[in-house]
């Protein structure tokens, strides 16, 4: 705790980041924290899950907490997900310095919202397009703003709200100090800082890559139509405690988590075309351990923080690099370790390329399982299981029965049954998924920024981009 204090944090927060367990502060927050407490706007980049989320929270926490009545702070995020998290990490830093953060995002009955803005939240978290409506409405204003911040600015662009942005910026006072955070920084992010902040620090914090270190990289190539069989294989080998399986089109969403499900596992999906009713259950499903794979476009790729991810796939390849990173990072958060397997079809070989080239980090060759591999791996695992048992000693009152079992059959075969009994053996039910067309890498990298963006005319996008699940807010 001593190291937060040093940064010159109120007692009340102290005794929050205690009660979270936070012990000392991660780097972005070491640099950011005085920065921010200074009044300086801010450029904030540091990797996946390092805590970017209390570095601009705590700044913004002690800065409003001794006034009361208005709305005085502003975040802004690009899903409805990450509003609610980020308003949720708000409320626990904030809990005994008496500051509150209400969410404000599309799908979720207005007339709710407003009954909750009577409780004069010090603090909204809003994506772009319900906070407009609000304000257009004039249930929301904006004039009181002492800080306003941007979490993952570039994906905000890249889903084109750029223009909500303007017309939400242009109602909060020029006098207002604003802070910008992402993992990563594209160059059409340098613009908008310059547009939009006053002489700003930029804190970036040097690692040698932009994915994390504790993240595990593999690729398998593999055929479209065998992804499937595969991906089930591997699941049975990694045995992941919880992962998010990536793909690239709601439709293909939808289908991998039917077909998952059929499987025998537990999986859900989660896209911008599920009413917001459902999307939340899910996300908590999955959070509350209820379902073991998340099945997700990249509307889940952005800041979502759960614990205990140890895998990310990559059913489809990402479309760009910056992607990759953020979905990758959805594992090997806060110092944990994770595992990220991308797959990667032949043609698709160039794009992987660039993507490494990008993110400056290997991404190592893995050979597809076979069919032998899984078994055995689900095999070790029912191995575990029994071990456990022994371990645990808790089966006297199977003894006798052994015993008896033992003096009519060999005990390699009684063991042998009893693993066999134990065993997911692989399942074969046939599904069906309909076959996505391949990415290939993308050519408009050096373009201007504005032509950069992914939602918008549709210029230079592949054609089979036209389904692309962007989230809505
Ligand atoms: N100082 C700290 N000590 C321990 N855990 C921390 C600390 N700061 C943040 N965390 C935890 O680390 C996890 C990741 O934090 P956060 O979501 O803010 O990461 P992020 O940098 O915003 O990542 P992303 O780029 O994916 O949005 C959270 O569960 C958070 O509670
Ligand atoms: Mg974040």
């Amino acid at each position: 705790m001593e190291k937060f204090k040093v940064l010159g944090i109120s007692d009340e927060i102290i005794r929050s980041l205690n009660d979270m367990g936070f012990e000392e502060p991660t780097p972005i927050q070491e640099q950011a924290i005085p920065e921010a407490m200074a009044g300086n706007d801010l450029v904030g980049q540091a990797q996946t899950g390092t805590g970017k989320t209390a570095a601009f929270g705590i700044p913004l926490i002690e800065k409003v907490r001794h006034t009361g009545g208005r709305i005085q702070g502003v975040i802004l995020t690009p899903t409805r997900e990450l509003a609610i998290q980020v308003a949720e990490e708000l409320n626990k830093l904030g809990q005994y310095a008496n500051v509150f953060a209400l969410p404000i995002y599309g799908g979720q009955e207005i007339g709710r919202q407003i009954k909750a803005l009577r409780k004069n939240p010090q603090i909204i978290v809003a994506t772009p397009g319900r906070l407009m409506d609000h304000m257009e409405r004039r249930n929301i204003r904006l004039g009181d703003t002492k800080i306003l911040i941007l979490d993952e600015a570039d994906e905000m662009l890249n889903m084109g709200f750029i223009d909500d942005i303007e017309k939400i910026l242009k109602e909060t006072p020029e006098s207002r100090q604003t802070l910008l955070f992402s993992a990563t920084m594209p160059r059409a992010i340098q613009n908008l800082s310059q547009k939009f902040l006053k002489n700003p620090t930029f804190v970036s914090i040097k690692a040698k890559e932009v994915t994390v270190p504790l993240v595990e990289q593999f690729y398998v190539e593999v055929p479209d139509r065998q992804k499937f069989d595969v991906l089930c294989r591997l699941l049975d080998i990694q045995a992941p405690e919880l992962a998010i399986a990536f793909g690239r089109t709601k439709r293909r969403v939808d289908e991998l988590s039917e077909a998952l499900k059929k499987r025998g596992y537990s999986a859900e999906g989660i896209h911008g075309d599920l009413t917001q009713a459902k999307r939340d259950s899910v996300l908590r499903q999955f959070r509350d351990g209820v379902i073991d794979i998340l099945v997700a476009t990249d509307v889940a790729a952005r800041g979502l923080d759960v614990s205990g991810v140890t895998h990310v796939y990559n059913f489809d390849i990402p479309q760009d690099a910056e992607s990759y990173v953020h979905r990758i990072g959805r594992t090997g958060r806060a110092g944990n370790t994770g595992a990220a397997l991308t797959f990667v079809i032949p043609r698709e070989l160039d794009h992987l390329r660039s993507i490494e080239r990008h993110t400056k980090r290997k991404i190592v060759r893995m050979p597809v399982p076979s069919l032998t591999d899984a078994l055995e791996g689900q095999q070790k695992l029912a191995v575990e299981k029994l071990l456990r048992v022994i371990e645990e000693g808790n089966y006297d009152e199977y003894k006798g029965r052994a015993e008896e079992l033992l003096n009519q059959s060999d005990s390699v075969a009684l063991v042998s049954a009893a693993l066999k009994l134990l065993t997911k053996e692989p399942d074969t039910t046939p599904v069906k998924l309909t076959e996505e067309a391949p990415l290939r890498a993308r050519r408009d990298r050096n373009r201007p920024p504005q032509f950069n963006r992914r939602k918008g005319p549709g210029e230079n996008r592949p054609p089979f981009n036209k389904n692309r699940s962007r989230p809505h807010a």
